[in-house]
């Protein structure tokens, strides 16, 4: 790997990807936009199509998947409904709204009320969907960093019945694995199935936001039918790893899938020939999930690197599947936007999450060659930070 530390700001523009061009190899005006490429860390949602996803688009079968079943929706439904072990599966176009009708079907009568994790991506990142349009009640259990909650607190967050002339009535759990806000972190089977021990105990359905289930399955070496036997529904996101341009699953029972069916109506997520859209996550599912290895990979090998980088630090401990999460040192005098801004200049693109925490996302579209250049390019980022301030 080139060391960057040498070079001089001037000949920060001459970057051709992975490499440092001196300025006198490069020979005409505009040709430091000869060759870039943009390394997007910021999520596994940017993703673009593969060129058999756009063959398999063009070429899809379709049908209103509305009036009847579009045969390519169906295809990818009965498939994902037999890998996560369930009766049947909906395909939704975002994951958000296959939370959302989860917790809609599972808590349709007025009162419900969801057990869900202060920290979760249904609480904070969801526009409050399931009360707004679902007029279902929140109860938040506080996150531990990874991802958990604690067993002895969701039952306790559980209503008494006896009080049901004065407190909403607890009708759903939620877990979410891999837990996006904790860095990616895996919910082990065992705490899953203790989970559904207590919801069964209580009467009340467990729903898994498996937006990156099949991060959690590779990671833990789990089957991910396995990983969620224990819920009545799961959300399963297929354009984050999976690398699809579009889409989600929820998966569950024939009658809550039914019913999951007319609520995605109800909300307009009914499509027409959604085919072209479902042939492009048959292709993903048969060739990205044994690829998300080297995303996790990658991540370790980054979040080890930055490690080594003065002003950053990574709790490598936490880094168990795609995602890597840095904290930027109080004396480091920069800050996640302004270390966002200078990695922009480098073609590469990240998100900050705080005033002093990036998030980094690893997929298919990452090469570990990129991941090199990331690095050297956060050295010489802090190293230029600290040059600056000790001018
Ligand atoms: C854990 C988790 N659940 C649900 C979602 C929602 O997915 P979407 O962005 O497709 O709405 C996300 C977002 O990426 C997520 O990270
Ligand atoms: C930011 C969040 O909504 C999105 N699910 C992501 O992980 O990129």
């Amino acid at each position: 790997m080139i060391n960057t530390d040498k070079l001089e700001g001037a000949d920060k523009p001459y970057i051709i990807h992975h490499l440092w061009v001196p300025r006198d190899l490069v020979c005409y005006p505009g040709a430091e936009k000869m060759v870039t490429r943009i390394v997007d860390l910021r999520s596994d949602t940017v993703t673009k199509p593969t060129e058999a996803m756009r063959a398999a688009m063009a070429n899809a079968e379709v049908d209103d998947d509305v009036l009847g079943h579009d045969p390519s929706c169906f295809r990818l439904e009965t498939e994902i409904a037999k890998i996560l072990g369930k009766e049947a599966a909906l395909f939704v176009p975002l994951g958000t709204m296959a939370n959302l009708i989860s917790v809609l079907v599972h808590c349709d009568i007025r009162g419900s009320e969801v057990i869900l994790g202060d920290n979760s991506h249904i609480h904070i990142y969801e526009n409050g969907g399931i009360a707004t349009l679902g007029g279902v009640h929140p109860r938040t259990v506080k996150n531990n960093d990874d991802g958990t909650m604690d067993i002895h607190l969701i039952e306790a967050a559980i209503r008494d019945p006896k009080g049901e002339l004065v407190y909403p009535t607890t009708r759903l759990i939620c877990l979410e694995n891999t837990h996006g806000n904790s860095g990616g972190r895996c919910l082990s089977v065992d705490y899953t199935d203790r989970v559904g021990e207590v919801a069964k105990r209580h009467g009340l359905k467990l729903h898994i936001d498996g937006a990156r289930i099949f991060n959690a399955s590779i990671a833990l070496g789990v089957p991910v039918d396995r990983l969620v036997q224990a819920a009545d529904s799961a959300s399963v996101c297929l354009s984050k790893g999976l690398g699809a341009p579009v889409g989600s699953v929820i998966v569950g029972s024939n009658s809550f899938i039914t019913k999951a069916r007319r609520v995605r109506k109800t909300l307009g997520g009914g499509m027409r020939q959604v085919g072209i859209l479902c042939a492009a996550a048959l292709v993903a599912l048969q060739e990205n999930v044994e690829k998300l290895e080297s995303d996790h990979r990658n991540a370790r090998f980054l979040a080890d690197g930055l490690n080594e980088i003065k002003g950053l630090r990574v709790d490598t401990s936490c880094v168990e599947t795609n995602i890597v999460c840095v904290e930027i040192e109080e004396d480091s005098q920069t800050t996640a936007a302004k270390l966002c801004k200078d990695m922009e200049d480098y073609d590469i693109l990240l998100m900050a999450m705080g005033s002093s925490r990036l998030r980094i996302v690893f997929h298919h579209q990452i090469s570990s060659s990129d991941v090199h250049y990331a690095l050297s390019c956060f050295q010489h980022s802090m190293n230029g930070v600290r040059n600056e301030n000790d001018s």
